[in-house]
């Protein structure tokens, strides 16, 4: 089954292949749902990084990108894959037709995150459901990569030219694919407004949900989660990961 023609109309025409935005796409309780058990995860489940914290499910991939096969929690799995994402097709086409992975990444006002590529551990598929609050994905060329490896990374990115913003809502759905994943960087700003927001700059203005609450043109950051769904290529059943461990046939 391939994507289905809702999430084809939720396309972000003006973006390479393939970008797609659906607002609304969980309900008020069913955010509210996730973020509880997300804030109720034990304290080791976070990982503290310097510019925000995050949450591996079902756990981190190990030094060759190998996923040791679990399945994710139930609150991860319903009703934002089953029956929601896979009503859509999004991974329909992905080696395991279903995300077996999933990233949370809390941002406070001021934090965010460098440009980067996901890389080739994952398909190139991404599913970001967006939770509590509004923000902004900058997507940038790729050359940057080279200038960031370069050193002085902080004020090569200052000075780099972001190429698209998505606005991404709380309660929103953002897919990005294929030329979108392979081709180019994406990043958040550790700012704490985004501004400058209007149909000439955010690539994604006439799908958004409630575009008059932006109408200001700007808005004060609080603090935004994301779930990352993703396809996870290398993984290893526990069976063979013992054998392996112990050294037995
Ligand atoms: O929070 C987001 O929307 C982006 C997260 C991200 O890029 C990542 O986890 O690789
Ligand atoms: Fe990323």
């Amino acid at each position: 089954m391939a994507i289905s023609e809702k999430l084809q109309a939720a396309r972000i025409v003006s973006l390479p292949n393939d970008a797609y935005y659906i607002p609304n796409f969980i309900t008020e309780e069913e955010e509210d749902q996730l973020l509880r058990k997300i804030s109720h995860a034990p304290l080791p489940r976070w990982t503290q990084l310097s510019h925000r914290r995050l949450q591996t499910w079902p756990s981190s991939l190990t030094k060759t990108n190998t996923l040791l096969s679990a399945a994710l929690p139930p609150w991860l799995t319903y009703p934002v894959i089953e029956p929601k994402f896979t009503e859509l097709g999004i991974f329909a086409e992905s080696p395991h037709a279903a995300p077996n992975h999933v990233l949370i990444n809390e941002y406070r006002p001021g934090q965010g995150i460098m440009p980067h590529e996901d890389g080739p551990a994952y398909y190139p598929l991404v599913a970001t459901v967006s939770l509590g609050a509004p923000i902004v994905l900058d997507i940038y060329d790729k050359e940057l990569e080279s200038a960031v490896e370069d050193g002085d990374a902080r004020e090569r990115v200052d000075r780099a030219q972001v190429r698209y913003r998505i606005l991404q809502e709380p309660r929103s759905l953002l897919v990005t694919r294929g030329e979108m994943y392979t081709g180019y960087l994406h990043g958040i700003a550790e700012k704490v407004a985004d501004e400058d927001l209007g149909p000439e700059t955010i690539c994604n203005w006439d799908l958004l949900g409630v575009r008059d609450g932006f109408a200001r043109g700007s808005y004060e950051r609080a603090t935004r989660t994301s779930l990352t769904y993703r396809d996870v290529l290398k993984v290893a059943k526990m069976g063979n990961t013992l054998k392996f461990l112990g050294g037995k046939k």
